[in-house]
């Protein structure tokens, strides 16, 4: 996998990219709609292709394992062609989704046991083992095993569990290089970087990380509950420290002012489920700030939901409807306030390109995130 760096904005650390892949070229910075159990809820592929514009999406290792399974994956020749996204597919390695889905979880040096959320079933997650789901379900960028070390947490407790996330690392590793892919194209391995908001943890944790020369690096333990400026913080000392021709992924983020914060600090890459959650409770990010629909105040706006934006359903459909809609509980409700915000996520992402390539992203950045943040 080939990370080429175009611009680099001269004010703040913010760079532009390509990343290509043996599913096609991705720009940078760039956010990954979420595809939780292998599809972007209440979106069809053609929207998120033509619409959306997206261009890689992420799928849930824990999910995905759980159901349809590795069995179905495997017969159908991994995701890609199990749900038809041609495009570059990242997956989470399932270590955060039993943290945060499944109460019943035991984390010990081998791995991590749990019980489905769907069924109740005893399972084991262990560097190993996710190594070759991954590989099952075929995603172009794999992601390590780790622990995403709650927040808040004793020192202690964020040293212990960042060493137990690099020994998993190293077996991570180790699997990952001793195992083929499945399907005929290449797959690449991300580690993770943790150590909770501790200076002198992140840098040991972005140190180790950095040693194992990967094609790309990740930060994770974020977007967990910190303080913004705890988490741009740990972003600036961890990004002085990994590798600047290596693409930086940051898990989890987030809000449009935290993606352009962390583009300013140098970061690449960017998921969250927030635009698709937020979307299916009526809470729409729009190029005029956020928007409630539910709203008493656009009962009677017939204007398009965002007639700047320009995507389909943000210019077909007024306020009023999807108000209307969202508050009939109507499935079409869902779907549009969905692809309005993904489409609004990749949109402001290839504002910042164009204004990293202009050279004036760091001025622009602060004007914007004022208006985007504004609620209507
Ligand atoms: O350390 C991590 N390791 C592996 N996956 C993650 C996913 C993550 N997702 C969030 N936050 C996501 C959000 C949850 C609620 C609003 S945004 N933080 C995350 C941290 C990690």
């Amino acid at each position: 996998m080939q990370f080429t760096i175009q611009a680099t904005d001269p004010e703040s650390k913010a760079r532009t990219g390509v990343l290509s892949t043996d599913h096609g070229l991705i720009e940078t910075p760039i956010f990954m709609p979420v595809g939780t159990a292998g599809t972007v809820k209440a979106v069809h592929q053609r929207e998120l292709v033509e619409d959306v514009r997206a261009e890689i999406i992420l799928g849930n290792t824990y999910h995905l394992y759980l159901r349809p399974g590795l069995s179905v994956l495997e017969k159908a020749g991994g995701l890609h062609r199990f749900n038809g996204w041609n495009r570059p597919i990242l997956t989470d390695s399932g270590g955060y989704q039993v943290y945060s889905l499944s109460n019943t979880r035991k984390i010990k040096e081998d791995g991590v046991t749990f019980k489905s959320h769907i069924d109740g079933s005893k399972h084991i997650f262990t560097p190993e083992g996710v190594m070759d789901i991954q590989r099952t379900i075929g995603a172009d960028i794999m992601m390590a095993f780790d622990e995403c070390t709650p927040y808040p947490c004793e020192y202690g407790y964020a040293r212990t569990s960042m060493e137990m996330t690099h020994r998993w690392l190293t077996r991570c590793i180790e699997r990952f290089d001793s195992t083929p892919a499945k399907y005929g194209y290449q797959q690449t391995l991300f580690p993770i970087v943790q150590g909770s908001t501790y200076k002198d943890l992140r840098q040991q944790s972005a140190e180790f990380v950095a040693e194992q020369q990967r094609e790309g690096n990740a930060i994770g333990g974020l977007a967990v509950g910190e303080p913004a400026e705890e988490m741009y913080k740990t972003i600036e000392l961890v990004n002085a420290i990994l590798p600047s021709d290596k693409p930086r992924y940051l898990m989890g983020v987030g809000t449009p002012e935290n993606i352009l914060e962390a583009i300013a600090l140098g970061v690449d890459m960017f998921d969250c489920v927030m635009p698709t959650r937020n979307a299916r409770h009526g809470v729409l990010f729009t190029t005029q700030g956020i928007i409630n629909i539910k709203n008493e105040r656009w009962k009677d706006d017939f204007s398009p939901i965002d007639e700047e934006l320009g995507g389909y359903a943000s210019t077909f459909y007024s306020k009023a409807y999807l108000r209307h809609l969202m508050r009939s509980e109507e499935i079409l409700g869902a779907q549009i306030a969905s692809l309005q915000n993904l489409t609004f996520y990749l949109w402001l992402v290839k504002q910042a390109r164009q204004q990293i390539i202009g050279g004036n992203f760091a001025k622009w950045k602060g004007a914007m995130t004022k208006k985007l943040m504004q609620r209507l």
